[in-house]
């Protein structure tokens, strides 16, 4: 009998819930140091609810390309040329939840990390973005308090038109309103983008692991450009400004430059990389990426009133 009741109200809870979030959509914010997993992780989860993505880093990516092809040098100190062209510039991120992006490093058991395309000023530039000179630049880049102050409209922006709507889906407990929402990755999205998302999750892995991962991911996606097109691989010209990359970058050069970006993004006086308090902090160094994706989309769902999916993992 005191069993019964309890389902009872557990499925009571659930109805209010999905129901008080029928009018507002449900907003998840990762953040962490670089390479912990964020965007390959929140691709995923928004593929897995249905929600839609917004790489936030991509759009620091984008003005540090803007700055490098216009010799811009003023940077980290409200550069005046760069916010301009800015506010005159487009950032457009399709979410491709049906192509997939190979990533060999990653056993990713059922699951699919969706593509990601970044359009600047409708150019695709989603692999000029991800250079070592873009690398090695973005972080003084996103230092500048009046850059964050432009980028913010564009975020906002994206992610109110990437956000997915509420929908009704039939269970067995009959017609449950399943709510749509948006997945955002960066380093001050639980902070200061969105400090009332409904789900903060600090992604975390040892310093180690995310430079052998980097590793992994920059050599495997080096060998297939060369695998598909040998020529065209190795005559790609370096954006301006960047000296010719070393063609397989040590993993001591990756840490190097990764422990570089994190110091610049955890010190800079506007809106430095932290733990939000509200945040659940998951270190993902012995997770496989199917645990760390499934556990994150459960807790998601915990607060949406809805089932869990994934309590076997
Ligand atoms: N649990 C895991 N096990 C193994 N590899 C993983 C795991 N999670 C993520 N990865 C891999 O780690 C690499 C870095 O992940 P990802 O690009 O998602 O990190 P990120 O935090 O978004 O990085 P950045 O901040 O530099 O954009 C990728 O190759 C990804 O496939
Ligand atoms: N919310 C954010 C996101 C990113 N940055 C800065 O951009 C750099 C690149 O980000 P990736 O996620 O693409 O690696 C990052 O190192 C930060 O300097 C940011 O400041 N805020």
């Amino acid at each position: 009998m005191q069993c019964l009741r309890a389902t009872l109200c557990r499925r009571a809870t659930r109805r209010f819930l999905a129901h008080k979030l029928l009018v507002r959509d449900f907003t998840i914010a990762i953040d962490g140091p670089a390479a912990s997993g964020k965007s390959s992780t929140a691709r995923a989860l928004a593929l897995e609810l249905g929600f839609g993505y917004i790489d936030s880093g991509s759009i620091y990516r984008c003005a540090t390309l803007l700055a490098l092809r216009h010799n811009i040098t003023d940077i980290g100190t409200g550069a005046t040329d760069l916010i301009e062209l800015i506010n005159k510039s487009s950032v457009d991120i399709k979410f491709q939840p049906s192509t997939t992006r190979s990533s060999p490093n990653l056993i990713t058991g059922r699951l699919s990390v969706p593509d990601v395309r970044i359009l600047l000023n409708d150019e695709d530039v989603s692999e000029e973005i991800r250079k070592p000179g873009v690398n090695r630049l973005v972080a003084k880049v996103a230092s500048d308090g009046e850059v964050r102050t432009a980028v913010l409209g564009i975020q906002r922006a994206l992610a109110k038109a990437a956000e997915t709507r509420s929908t009704d889906v039939v269970d067995k407990e009959g017609v449950v309103s399943v709510p749509g929402g948006v997945v955002m990755d960066g380093r001050d999205i639980g902070t200061t983008i969105f400090p009332n998302a409904e789900l903060k999750i600090y992604l975390d892995a040892s310093a180690m692991a995310r430079a052998i991962r980097r590793w992994d991911e920059m050599n495997s996606s080096l060998k297939q450009a060369r695998a598909k097109a040998p020529v065209a691989a190795a005559d790609s010209a370096p954006v301006a400004n960047e000296r010719a990359p070393a063609e397989y970058p040590s993993v001591e050069d990756i840490a190097r430059e990764l422990e570089e970006r994190d110091y610049a993004d955890i010190n800079r006086q506007h809106s430095p990389l932290r733990i939000a308090k509200d945040a659940v902090v998951i270190d993902n160094t012995t997770m496989t990426f199917e645990q760390q994706v499934y556990s994150i989309a459960d807790l998601a769902r915990d607060r949406m009133g809805l089932e869990r999916k994934h309590d076997d993992l």
